[in-house]
């Protein structure tokens, strides 16, 4: 039996491209093991790197689009918000908040153009696959908690942003980024 399966009915309205993968631990009398990742497990092309995060209770990373690559991303433990919007026709859709939990492991795919965030009130830790090595330059930012976003995050009192998110722009800044940037 595959360990990797799409999710059969998401009840989700997700932007275009998001896919959501239930993985399958397999526990016995030793603990656990679970496949994280199974090459044609979906239609994303292999991960060329992965990167471990590890995010303090009240922290906020994003929002971002990348240009080119695409984020392959695992809750391992504690429990972390993905807010996802839809800017690649220019305007914000599908704007939603998917909860990843280390104790029910799901799989996000999240290709390029789609804007998201991770945000956290009790902390995370995550892996996440990368489509292309990391360049910063694919990398828009916009605020996290910019109203056009249309997403319903919870009361975060003082969150722990980056410098370049706590400075970063509006949602339509990045939506022009995106349009006149974006490889055809
Ligand atoms: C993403 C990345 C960052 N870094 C470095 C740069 C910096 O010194 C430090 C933290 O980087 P950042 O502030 O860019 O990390 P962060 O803001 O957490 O960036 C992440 O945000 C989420 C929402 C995503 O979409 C991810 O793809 C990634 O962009 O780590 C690398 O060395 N390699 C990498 O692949």
């Amino acid at each position: 039996m595959a360990s990797v399966e799409s999710l059969a009915a998401p009840a989700l309205d997700l932007p275009g491209g998001v896919q959501l993968l239930a993985l399958q631990p397999h526990t016995d009398q030793r603990g656990e093991l679970m496949e994280l990742y199974r090459d044609g497990g979906s239609d994303l092309a292999p991960p060329r790197q992965w990167n471990l995060l590890n995010s303090a209770p009240g922290s906020v990373r994003g929002m971002h689009a990348h240009l080119r690559h695409t984020d392959y991303v695992v809750v391992l433990s504690g429990v972390m918000l993905l807010g996802l919007c839809d800017t690649r026709q220019g305007f914000a859709a599908n704007s939603c908040i998917v909860e990843l939990r280390g104790d029910q492991p799901q799989a996000a795919i999240i290709p390029p153009g789609v804007v998201h965030g991770f945000v956290t009130t009790e902390g995370y830790s995550l892996v996440t696959g990368l489509s292309h090595t990391w360049n910063p330059a694919d990398d828009l930012c916009c605020r996290w908690d910019d109203p056009a976003l249309a997403l319903d995050w919870p009361h975060i009192e003082t969150p722990a942003l980056s410098a370049r998110d706590a400075a970063a722009g509006s949602l339509a800044e990045l939506a022009a980024a995106w349009n006149a940037n974006a490889p055809r």
